[in-house]
């Protein structure tokens, strides 16, 4: 089996008296889209932060593209933060900066180009996600919700990352907007290869572009699986959370027995 990209071991993270992980163990594999979910507050985005090595941890290991990431020196893991782009809770783009701008902050700080190659790369990334040429020079308060997200996306890709880490990239759009962009962020992954962590509570994305799901539940990871180990888990959470009442509003043509069960199941909470 190829090496994981990604790989947790006993990861305890702790806020004083407030443990919030502990002793979570994941792997994610080159190239697989995981769909990380848990309820709110269990401790996604402090996963996601503590993996990115902005959140201290108390204990564990953890692991990029195989390495060891307390073992690194400052030179290394530089060189290794290349490899990846992070999409933000919201966007989290530069107020102050231009679209354009935004889009090349990270080539900035880590790369030395010239100003045009840079302007031209930053092109490319606008129409790699799909934005008119018009929005490089737009503020953020200039930009719709879907556009937001878009320019953070193409921000994250500035870098030509091969991990991807989405924190909730539909939350806020509307059905439609967040269906495009699922669309989006499938096409990108197959044509760039890349390996996706995304935390999300958008049912329709986990059906729709996830290879895997891990769930997050007491601060460990209780179950990690394609989608059909998670509808078929006795786990209180995770039957409330696939088979509750918004899960019933979502519809595959080969979901026919999955549906039946949900239905059958009233007593799930939603
Ligand atoms: N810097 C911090 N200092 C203290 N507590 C923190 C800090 N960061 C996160 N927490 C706490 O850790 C817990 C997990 O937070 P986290 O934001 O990871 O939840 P989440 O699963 O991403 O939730 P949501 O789905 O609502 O975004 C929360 O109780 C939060 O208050």
């Amino acid at each position: 089996m190829n090496e994981p990209v990604i790989s947790v071991r006993g990861l305890d993270v702790a806020f004083g008296a407030r443990k919030v992980l502990r002793g979570l163990d994941l792997d994610v594999a080159p190239g697989e889209v995981l769909g990380f979910v848990g309820g709110s507050g269990q401790g996604k985005s402090v996963l996601t932060r503590a993996i990115l090595g902005l959140n201290p941890k108390q204990a564990g290991k953890i692991r990029l593209f195989g390495e060891d990431i307390d073992r690194l020196t400052p030179r290394r893991h530089r060189a290794l933060e290349r490899r990846w782009g992070v999409m933000f809770q919201g966007g989290a783009l530069f107020s102050s900066l231009t679209v354009r701008q935004n889009i090349q902050a990270p080539m900035r700080e880590y790369l030395k180009l010239s100003q045009g190659l840079m302007d031209e790369l930053a092109s490319l990334k606008l129409k790699l996600v799909g934005l008119p040429p018009d929005a490089a020079e737009k503020y953020p308060s200039q930009l719709s919700g879907g556009m937001i997200k878009r320019a953070a996306l193409a921000r994250a890709l500035a870098l030509d990352p091969e991990l991807l880490f989405l924190d909730e990239p539909t939350s806020g759009l509307d059905p439609i907007g967040a269906a495009e962009f699922d669309d989006l962020i499938a096409t990108l992954q197959k044509t760039l290869g890349l390996t996706v962590f995304m935390v999300t509570h958008d049912l329709d994305s986990l059906y729709s572009i996830c290879d895997t799901i891990a769930a997050l539940a007491d601060g460990k990871v209780i179950a990690h699986g394609p989608l059909d180990l998670m509808l078929a888990s006795d786990h209180p959470w995770l039957r409330a959370y696939f088979h509750g009442k918004r899960a019933r509003a979502i519809r595959r043509p080969d979901a026919v027995g999955i549906e039946a069960s949900a239905a059958s199941d009233a007593s799930a909470p939603a």
